[in-house]
């Protein structure tokens, strides 16, 4: 998979080089571009943004030196990925997707977005993803990039040293993931559940069902409500 980012803050996608991703990049599983809008400019002020037409707060990104960039990094199998306020919610569903793509680019806006007509005219030649990672809103879209890419790429094969762990980590049974403990037994005066260190397995992975589903149902009772048919058995709906 090839990731390219274009930003006016590319010192913002640094992390992508460091830990996890880092070692992904090294180890060719993933390519990484990121680059700085400010080369695709016209003018000597090296301008990327305007006033929004019908006034308003703010400034609008211009749609020409965006338009110079997107042809410039997208090719034949890009998926252009826009983070916005106003996008559809970017989620584990979403990352397992954006893993199956050849090719991502991420649009990281400023100010109060890209003009509209950027993602019109991407469209005509490319799939076009408006998302949003969150009910809360932001001043750019690198921080939301950060988000998508370590979802996304955490589910590559080869990227995470415990495969099991992407298929059954939070929300891929759409549940809450439950506690965790690790030593010492006692802690503070704080012991590890008995049921963990029985050794009975079955109990073990009952006991952590019904510490996902007492979680979801106190944290995130919506998820229920979009679990598939048959997944709680009769022995969930008594937690
Ligand atoms: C019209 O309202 C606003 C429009 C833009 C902005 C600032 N801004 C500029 C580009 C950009 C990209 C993504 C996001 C974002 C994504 C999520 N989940 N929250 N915020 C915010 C962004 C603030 C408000």
């Amino acid at each position: 998979m090839r990731i390219d980012v274009v930003t006016i803050f590319p010192e913002y996608l640094d992390p992508l080089r460091a830990a996890l991703l880092g070692r992904a990049i090294e180890r060719g599983l993933i390519e990484v571009g990121v680059h700085d809008l400010r080369d695709w400019t016209h003018d000597v002020h090296r301008a990327v943004d305007d006033a929004p037409y019908g006034g308003g707060p703010g400034m609008v990104m211009k749609p020409q030196v965006w338009g110079d960039a997107l042809d410039a990094v997208c090719g034949p199998d890009t998926r252009l990925v826009v983070p916005t306020p106003a996008g559809r919610p970017f989620t584990q569903e979403t990352a397992r997707a954006y893993a199956r793509e050849q090719h991502l680019v991420f649009a990281c806006g400023r100010y109060e977005g890209i003009d509209q007509r950027v993602i019109e005219d991407a469209a005509r030649r490319m799939p076009v993803d408006e998302v949003s990672i969150g009910d809360y809103v932001l001043v750019g879209g690198e921080a939301a990039v950060l988000v998508m890419v370590e979802a996304t790429v955490r589910l590559l094969p080869g990227v995470l040293g415990n495969p099991v762990s992407a298929e059954q980590d939070s929300f891929s049974d759409g549940l809450l993931e439950g506690p965790s403990y690790t030593r010492p037994e006692v802690w503070r005066d704080l012991a590890v559940p008995e049921v963990l260190r029985s050794g009975n397995h079955a109990l073990i992975d009952r006991w952590r069902r019904d510490q996902a589903l007492e979680r979801t149902l106190l944290r995130r009772p919506d998820l229920l409500d979009r679990l598939p048919d048959g997944t709680l058995d009769q022995r969930d709906l008594a937690v």
